[in-house]
């Protein structure tokens, strides 16, 4: 069997390297438009603001790597169209050659784009976007220049609050905007952001929410202003982190999509077209939180797709358990992790939900030093008492593993009530005998 994928980056990647390590024997041609593969944009920040030396690290897999288990691997070549009827993919090489390339399975991992807003001024230079390894490169080039003093970021969700932190740690002035009242609010409800919000404002981030940029102004084809709905501010350099969407245009006319444009799969990455799977950022994904299919851009669900659409090809049928959107964020070492819906997301997506709030300490009560607060939320469907979202903030790294534990009990649909007696082990070093997510849940109304 002849089994094309086009993307070869994470999602790619876990698809490509489950056919080949699990069922070989069959021909694999990986394409991507890229010259590189595999980069770990969660590295750019760390890099860029110097928390890493070398962005090096932030590639884990070459062309060679699948080369040697017998795959064909074209970079720098661009699928330009596919033929679905008769199963053939159409790109461009590097040099500028035609390919076709015939397929019995096609694996669509072309991944995400960043939305662009569209206002004017878009064309000046000095507007970046932050996506590809490329462009965190000229970010850096753009940071290291004497000139770029003061640095707007557009957008305060994961990427604009991580490329903020870089920004001042790189000297530079930074403005953050977002429409929303807080930053991170895609993820977290007000309460938890504003802990963020006052983490940012301490490190000497200008910020500016319930902001919606309008328009770029630019002195000598550079920006030089930027002009919201509120004021207007002079700035050396643009960053737009306004969130991804899926980059389907090579199929969205022939495959169902949801409205955003994801490729629709079923729990075994299948398309509305039997032969054809998607994996990754263009593809929907099913949320046990909202028990339906939506889209959530995450490495971590596009390294699963990616799997669990080799096992179906290679023959062996394998169901996704779904995913929560587990996610998490360090900023000048205040962590954040949530899971599933905040009450927010919850009620946007038309669930009945209530919550539960706890604040104690990460380590038990009479270890006095390194023992941070911590905040947890936990939210949960009125009727069926099912958990549906977590929310943890604080100083402490401690907090990071425990997000992982709700994102199973939601995936296994377990009760407030279930989570309330469960089995936590107690040392003083790390937690109490009252633990605070068991708190959380016997506090429960
Ligand atoms: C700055 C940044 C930080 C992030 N941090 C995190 C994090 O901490 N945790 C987390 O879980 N996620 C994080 N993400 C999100 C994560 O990177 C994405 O969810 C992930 O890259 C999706 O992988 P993918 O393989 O589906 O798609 P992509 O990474 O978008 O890869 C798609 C590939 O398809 C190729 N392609 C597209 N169109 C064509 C075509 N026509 N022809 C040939 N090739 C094509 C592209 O060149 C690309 O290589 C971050 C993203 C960014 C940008
Ligand atoms: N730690 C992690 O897990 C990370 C995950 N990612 C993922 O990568 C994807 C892209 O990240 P982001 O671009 O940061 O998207 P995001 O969805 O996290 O944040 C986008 C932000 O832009 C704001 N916004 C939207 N339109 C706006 C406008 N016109 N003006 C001002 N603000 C506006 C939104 O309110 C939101 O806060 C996401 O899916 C994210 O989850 C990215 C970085 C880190």
């Amino acid at each position: 069997m002849k089994i094309v994928i086009i993307g070869t980056n994470h999602a790619g990647i876990a698809a490509a390297n489950t056919l080949l390590d699990k069922y070989p024997g069959h021909e694999i041609v990986m394409i991507d438009r890229n010259s590189n593969m595999s980069y770990l944009g969660c590295g750019t920040a760390l890099w860029v603001g110097r928390q890493i030396d070398q962005p090096h690290e932030l590639f884990y897999a070459r062309p060679e790597d699948f080369e040697a288990k017998g795959a064909t691997v074209l970079t720098e070549t661009e699928v330009s169209a596919i033929d679905f009827q008769k199963k053939q993919v159409q790109a461009t090489s590097k040099t500028g050659e035609a390919l076709v390339e015939n397929y019995d399975k096609l694996i669509l991992a072309m991944g995400s784009r960043p939305i662009i807003p569209k206002i004017l001024g878009n064309e000046l230079d000095g507007i970046h976007f932050l996506k590809l390894f490329q462009e965190g490169q000229a970010v850096d080039e753009e940071f290291a220049k004497e000139s770029v003093k003061r640095i707007a970021v557009i957008g305060a969700g994961y990427i604009g609050t991580e490329i903020a932190e870089a920004a001042k740690r790189r000297g530079k002035e930074v403005l953050l905007f977002d429409a929303e009242a807080t930053s991170l609010a895609s993820y977290y409800d007000e309460d938890f952001a504003k802990g963020m919000d006052e983490n940012l404002a301490k490190q000497g981030i200008e910020l500016h929410f319930g902001e919606i940029a309008q328009e770029f102004k630019g002195t000598n084809g550079r920006v030089s202003q930027i002009v919201t709905n509120k004021d207007s501010y002079d700035v050396d350099m643009v960053i737009n982190c306004i969130g991804f969407t899926a980059n389907s245009a090579l199929a969205s006319d022939q495959l169902e999509t949801l409205r955003n444009g994801a490729i629709k799969v079923d729990k075994h990455q299948q398309t509305s077209d039997p032969d054809v799977y998607a994996v990754g950022d263009v593809a929907s994904i099913y949320s046990n939180a909202l028990q339906d299919f939506t889209y959530i851009a995450l490495a971590s669900n596009a390294v699963r797709s990616g799997i669990v659409a080799g096992h179906n090809i290679g023959g062996q049928p394998l169901e996704s358990a779904g995913v929560q959107g587990s996610n998490g964020i360090s900023i000048f070492g205040y962590n954040m992790t949530s899971t599933g819906f905040s009450v927010k997301a919850a009620e946007k997506f038309g669930l009945d939900v209530s919550y539960t709030d706890f604040e104690d300490k990460q380590k038990a009560w009479f270890l006095h030093e390194d023992n941070d607060t911590v905040k947890i939320r936990i939210v949960y469907e009125k009727e069926s008492r099912r958990i549906v979202g977590a929310q943890l903030a604080s100083y402490s790294e401690i907090i990071a593993g425990n997000i992982n534990m709700f994102s199973l009990a939601i995936q296994e649909q377990k009760t407030i009530d279930e989570l309330a007696l469960l089995d936590l082990f107690f040392l003083p070093h790390f937690n109490s005998p009252y633990n605070y997510m068991t708190v959380a849940a016997l506090n429960a109304k």
